[in-house]
C-alpha cells in the first residue's frame, strides 16, 4: 500500500461540513446510509489490516456507540471476523432500527460474542488486542454520558502501559477519537491518545491533533461533485484497497520485526525420498495458495574475485535433470556461472512459512537442449553430477563459445 501526502496537505472538514456531505450524500446523490456504512466498516478493518496483522493481534474489542459511528464498527467487527481476526462486541445502547438489528443479527451468526458493560474486563490490557473505538462520531457533543464515560476511562488507563513497557492493546478510532471535540480535538490534553486514526470520507478538524503513529482515510466513495464543493484535497487510493495512509508511516525498530510463525507439523516420516519430488510438491502448494511468483527464486553465483551476487529470477522448469532458468549469456551471472559453475538458488514461500535452499552447478552438457537464453543448473544431490564433472573438465576450454 503506498503512503500518501503529508497530512498538512489534506483538507479538514468541520463538524457542519462533515453533517452536511452526509445529508447530500444521502439525498440528492441517491447513497442509502446501509451502503455508506458497509463501506465505512470495510475501510476500517482494512485499515486495521494493514498494520495489525492477525497473527500478532487477533483478539480485538469494538466497542460500539448508538449512532452510525457504532454502526461503523459493527461492520468492521464483521469483516475483521472474516479476515482472521478474534472479534468481540461492546454495545451498551444498542438502536432498535432494521439496519443496526440486522447487523447484530449478522455479527451473532458468526458466533461472535456480546460483552456487556459489567461482563468486560476492568483491565483490557489481558485479555484484548486491538480495541475499536466507535462509540462517537462527528455528531458527538459536550461530555460523555454514561456508560460510555466509564469505558473511555478504561482506554485512558491504557496510557499508563506505555511508561512501563508492558504489552497494551492499541487503540483504533472510528473516525473520530471518542470524547475528543470535533474541530478542537482533545481539549486538555486528557482524552484517549488513539494508535491509529481512520478518518472517514475525510479527515475532521481535530485530526490534525493526532499525534498517534498511523493515520488512514477511508470510505473510497466520495464523488468529484462533493470534492469539487469542499474543494477537498485528498489522497489518491491506491489499486482497488478501501484506504490510504495519510502523512508518513512511523519509523520502524528493525530489531524488532519479528513474526511468529506458525505452521503445521512437518515429520520427517512425511519427507518424499525423492528431494525433486518433494520440491515439486512444494511448489504446486505455493500455486494452489496463490502466492504472487511461486516460481521466483534468488540466484546466488560467485565471480572469478570470490566475490558472491544475488538476484531474483524466475525458474522455468525443472526436473531430474536440474532447474532450468533464462538469462542473457552475457549477464553478470552467466559470466560468473562460467568462471565459477556453483551456485545457490533459494526459494522462499512467505504465508506457508516455507523455504528451500538448493547448491547446484551450471551443466553445459544441456545447453543445446535447451530453449535460447536458458541455462540448466544441477542440484548437487544429483547422481548425474559425476558425470557432470568428467564433462566439465572436457568442455573447459569451451565456455567462451557459450558466453
Ligand atoms: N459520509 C459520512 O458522513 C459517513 C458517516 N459515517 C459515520 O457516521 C458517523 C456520524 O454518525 P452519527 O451522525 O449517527 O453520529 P455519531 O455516531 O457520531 O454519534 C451520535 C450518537 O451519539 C450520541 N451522543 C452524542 N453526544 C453524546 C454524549 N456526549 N454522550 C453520549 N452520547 C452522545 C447521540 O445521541 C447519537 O445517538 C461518522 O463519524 C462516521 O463514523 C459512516 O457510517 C458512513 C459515511
Ligand atoms: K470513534
Amino acid at each position: 500500500m503506498s503512503s500518501a501526502q503529508n497530512s498538512d496537505s489534506v483538507s479538514h472538514l468541520t463538524q457542519r461540513e462533515a453533517a452536511e456531505i452526509d445529508e447530500t450524500l444521502m439525498g440528492p446523490l441517491g447513497f442509502s446510509v446501509d451502503q455508506l456504512m458497509e463501506l465505512a466498516g470495510l475501510s476500517v478493518a482494512t485499515s486495521i489490516a494493514e498494520v495489525y496483522k492477525p497473527s500478532e493481534y487477533d483478539r480485538v474489542l469494538a466497542i460500539c456507540g448508538p449512532g452510525s459511528n457504532g454502526g461503523d464498527g459493527l461492520v468492521a467487527a464483521r469483516h475483521l471476523y472474516h479476515f482472521g481476526y478474534k472479534p468481540s462486541v461492546c454495545y451498551p445502547k444498542r438502536t432498535q432500527k432494521p439496519l443496526y438489528t440486522g447487523l447484530v443479527t449478522q455479527l451473532e451468526s458468526l458466533s461472535i460474542p456480546f460483552l456487556s458493560v459489567e461482563d468486560l474486563p476492568l483491565d483490557f490490557s489481558k485479555d484484548f488486542d486491538i480495541i475499536v473505538d466507535a462509540m462517537f462520531g462527528f455528531s458527538f457533543h459536550g461530555t460523555p454520558r454514561p456508560p460510555f464515560d466509564d469505558l473511555i476511562k478504561r482506554l485512558l488507563c491504557l496510557h499508563g502501559y506505555d511508561q512501563t513497557r508492558q504489552k497494551r492493546p492499541v487503540i483504533v478510532s472510528v473516525d473520530i477519537p471518542s470524547g475528543w471535540h470535533v474541530e478542537e480535538g482533545d481539549i486538555g490534553d486528557e482524552g484517549i491518545k488513539p494508535d491509529m486514526l481512520v478518518s472517514l470520507t475525510a479527515p475532521k478538524l481535530c485530526a490534525k491533533k493526532s499525534s498517534g503513529p498511523h493515520h488512514f482515510l477511508g470510505g473510497r466513495f466520495v464523488p468529484p461533485v462533493i470534492a469539487d464543493k469542499y474543494k477537498l484535497r485528498l489522497p489518491p487510493y491506491p489499486g482497488t484497497s478501501m484506504c490510504v495512509r495519510i502523512g508518513k508511516a512511523p519509523n520502524v525498530d528493525i530489531s524488532a520485526l519479528r513474526e511468529n510463525y506458525i505452521s503445521p507439523e512437518f515429520l520427517e516420516e512425511q519427507v518424499e525420498s525423492d528431494p525433486i519430488n518433494q520440491f515439486r510438491k512444494w511448489v504446486d502448494d505455493a500455486i494452489a495458495a496463490g502466492l504472487r511468483e511461486p516460481n521466483a527464486m534468488a540466484l546466488s553465483t560467485v565471480g572469478k574475485d570470490g566475490k558472491p551476487s544475488s538476484r531474483m529470477v524466475l525458474l522455468k522448469g525443472v526436473d531430474r535433470g536440474g532447474f532450468v532458468w533464462c538469462t542473457n549469456y552475457e549477464s553478470r551471472k552467466a559470466c560468473e556461472l562460467c568462471d565459477n559453475p556453483h551456485a545457490s538458488l533459494l526459494f522462499y514461500w512467505d504465508g506457508l512459512n516455507r523455504q528451500v535452499s538448493i547448491f547446484l552447478r551450471l551443466a553445459l552438457f544441456h545447453l543445446s537442449t535447451l530453449p535460447a537464453g536458458s541455462l540448466k543448473m544441477v542440484p548437487l544431490f544429483s547422481p548425474s553430477l559425476s558425470k557432470l564433472e568428467s564433462y566439465l573438465l572436457d568442455v573447459k576450454n569451451q565456455t567462451e563459445q557459450f558466453f
